[in-house]
């Protein structure tokens, strides 16, 4: 069978249940496309990895479909199904019209204190449900927190995380994500707690939120590595001395005088306006198992029999969540109409 009709054999699979349209995103060794699931006529966003281009890669993405599997949240992009041909590897995700973070910090130049606050809240919110589960991120920047419909953030790309076995107290030693994102215990090689080098990179975020541009920066790596380990940095003027303070107690070069993500969830600066700390409880239902859940089956798929569906991340998964979906935006939950 010649290649390319074996490859087109993959993307013919995804076509049973997908309209594909245009790039969206891309990263190494992905690309993101727009798609619509047929069956709910939902937007997705679908992505696309060729086997033969992974290389040593297919490691992460493995990583990455095992932790979306598990992680169920407000502000972390839902994977819905996963598509597996002899050629490539499709993960269908959450459609996030808004783009990137990154690129809405650009187009405003830097954000105001009040905005930052309610985005910081957001991913203070996925992060402690995300060390809640066992994971660290380990690459968390402005690229890889998208905006929703909604002006709401989502954790992506999970390609990097780590789970240990022993639980998130034990020891991590790959040193991996953006260095100027890096926490120093990572990038001068010696033995990490990822969740502590997680609340370093919030740190970093949050300073490239208020401020616009990167607390640590250097064109030249090394120097880059230097500065990250001495852990000085300049204070724009126009920070209040709330911001001052909060970056400090999280960009401490010792890892054991960092704030801890739970201490950040009531800290006063996250707090002020919102006199509440942030609920980072999942809103999402997360079920091991499907005991015919009735306001979305017997509407729509109007199936009698006692349903037990298992989280295979298959159509009928990304149907159910699809459809679970429309009905939260308060859209009409029906299917459309066989072509
Ligand atoms: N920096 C993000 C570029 C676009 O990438 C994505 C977009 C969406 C997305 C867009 N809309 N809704 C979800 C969902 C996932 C990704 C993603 O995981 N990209 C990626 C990560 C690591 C390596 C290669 C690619």
């Amino acid at each position: 069978m010649p290649v390319e009709r074996t490859e087109q054999r993959g993307v013919d699979e995804l076509r049973k249940y997908y309209e594909v349209y245009e790039t969206i995103g891309s990263g190494g060794f992905a690309k993101v496309k727009l798609g619509r699931h047929i069956l709910t006529g939902e937007k997705v966003a679908i992505k696309i990895m060729n086997k033969k281009d992974l290389g040593e890669d297919l490691p992460r993405v493995k990583v990455e479909i095992e932790a979306m599997k598990n992680l169920s949240h407000q502000h972390v992009c839902r994977l819905y199904q996963v598509i597996e041909t002899s050629t490539h590897i499709f993960m269908v995700l959450e459609y996030c019209p808004g783009g990137e973070l990154f690129d809405y910090i650009v187009a405003k130049d830097r954000l105001s204190e009040e905005e930052t606050r309610v985005f910081f809240r957001q991913i203070a919110s996925a992060m402690a449900y995300v060390h809640s589960q066992g994971y660290a991120h380990r690459d968390l920047k402005p690229e890889n927190l998208l905006i929703d419909e909604n002006r709401n953030l989502k954790l992506i790309d999970f390609g990097l995380c780590a789970k240990p076995k022993g639980g998130l107290s034990y020891e991590l030693m790959t040193c991996c994500g953006s260095p100027a994102y890096a926490a120093p215990e990572l990038i001068q090689g010696k033995a990490y707690i990822g969740s502590e080098a997680d609340v370093w990179s919030m740190g970093v975020l949050l300073f490239a939120l208020l401020c616009g541009y990167l607390p640590f920066d250097d064109e030249n790596c090394m120097a880059l590595y230097r500065k990250i380990a001495r852990g000085r940095y300049d204070n724009p003027r126009w920070l209040s001395p709330g911001s001052v303070l909060l970056l400090n107690q999280m960009l401490q070069v010792d890892p054991k005088r960092r704030l801890s993500v739970r201490q950040l969830l009531d800290h006063p600066w996250v707090m002020k306006d919102y006199n509440s700390p942030v609920e980072w409880y999942s809103r999402q239902p997360v079920y091991t198992h499907i005991q015919k859940p009735k306001y979305v089956i017997d509407e729509c798929l109007n199936i009698e029999t006692e349903l037990t569906l298992t989280w295979r991340y298959d159509q009928t998964t990304a149907t159910y969540l699809l459809l679970l979906s429309k009905k939260q935006k308060g859209k009409p939950v029906r299917l459309r109409p066989e072509p």
